[in-house]
């Protein structure tokens, strides 16, 4: 099935069932008012919102409504958790040479991950808020899933069965302010503000034969005001699986129910496949031209991130944003 929220209702929006063509959508009262709230109680919940699905598919559902994504929340439009992964060590290895910085060894059999922001997330259609341009702005295409409670110390194989729900995000990330703080040996923090979430979460389920080991066989697609940008296969160079990274993340503490976990950026060593993100686009053209050529990302321009199905139907819905110059308060 797929889920998303509406902007109304409250900070945590209100739960609405999509129709498989991301055409129709139909509240899910009487179920739960929030995402948020199905998730805290989804044995129950999920088959009762799965089967408001399937009517929705097959056209007898009450109150249905046409689908504007532009009055779409993300899915959950705050989380208690999101711990971002870097599973795509193509990505890592390109984004460490841009900042003459070394990859470990252990980045090969360790998870690379942080505590990414998670009190606000931007609904499909945002802009993307930033004061100034020379913070680098740069977009991640990554691939999410959110899991049920997941108990402290699970294997990778218990881990598996608690991925409930999978989306797009864009990690929005600010690479003029990364070094500086890496630097300090704490972490992300302003270099990473908010994310945005796809349009629609869905079901392993709903990805048939494209969900296999716990890894998501698509490409991302992103297109950067209007031009291709990239379509790296997300099932390609995935040195760790989502089972890796939910059981990497609860090592010590249990998952709450809705803890977003990202895959972190989509590369592939293949370069033909684009980039997912500016600084991966910059530090090939200094390979091989000497110099980046492309800037980062200005005002006014858009980010498109989709991924479509083997028909060539959009799974998740699109996240296309504009980043806008965020004013500074008075
Ligand atoms: O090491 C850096 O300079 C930056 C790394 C990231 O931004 C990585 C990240 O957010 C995780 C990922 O997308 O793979």
């Amino acid at each position: 099935m797929k889920l998303g929220s509406l902007k109304e209702g409250g900070r945590d929006g209100t739960l609405i069932v999509v129709s498989r063509d991301l055409g129709r959508a139909v509240r899910a009262t009487g179920i739960a008012a929030t995402l948020q709230q199905a998730l805290d109680d989804w044995s129950n919940a999920a088959p009762r919102l799965n089967a408001l699905y399937e009517s929705l598919n097959a056209g007898d559902a009450d109150g249905v409504f046409d689908l504007d994504v532009a009055r779409l929340a993300a899915p959950l439009p705050r989380a208690y958790e999101f711990v971002d992964g870097s599973a795509y060590l193509p990505h890592v290895e390109r984004v460490r040479r841009a900042r003459g910085a070394e990859v470990p060894e252990s980045f090969y059999t360790d998870p690379l991950m942080y505590q990414a922001t998670s009190a606000g997330f931007y609904g499909p259609r945002d802009t993307v808020k930033v004061t100034s341009e020379d913070h680098g702005i740069d977009l991640e295409a990554e691939i999410v899933v959110i899991t049920d409670d997941v108990p402290m110390a699970v294997t990778p194989e218990q881990a598996a069965g608690h991925i409930q729900l999978i989306g797009l995000v864009n990690d929005v990330s600010l690479r003029n302010l990364i070094p500086g703080e890496l630097a300090k040996g704490f972490g992300f923090l302003q270099a990473k503000p908010r994310s945005a979430l796809s349009p629609v979460f869905v079901t392993p389920d709903e990805l048939g034969g494209a969900w296999q080991d716990n890894k998501l066989h698509l490409p991302l697609l992103t297109h950067i005001n209007g031009e291709w940008f990239g379509a790296p296969e997300a099932g390609v160079d995935m040195q760790f699986d989502f089972s890796q990274l939910v059981a990497h993340a609860a090592k010590t503490r249990p998952l709450v129910a809705g803890t977003i976990v990202g895959s972190g950026t989509i590369a592939n060593e293949d370069t033909s496949k684009g980039a997912s993100c500016f600084a991966e686009k910059r530090t090939v053209e200094t390979l091989e031209q000497g110099a980046p050529k492309t800037p980062f990302m200005a005002f006014g321009d858009t980010v498109r991130i989709e991924m479509l199905d083997a028909d060539g139907a959009s799974i998740f819905g699109a996240i296309e944003q504009v980043i806008e110059r965020q004013a500074l308060p008075e």
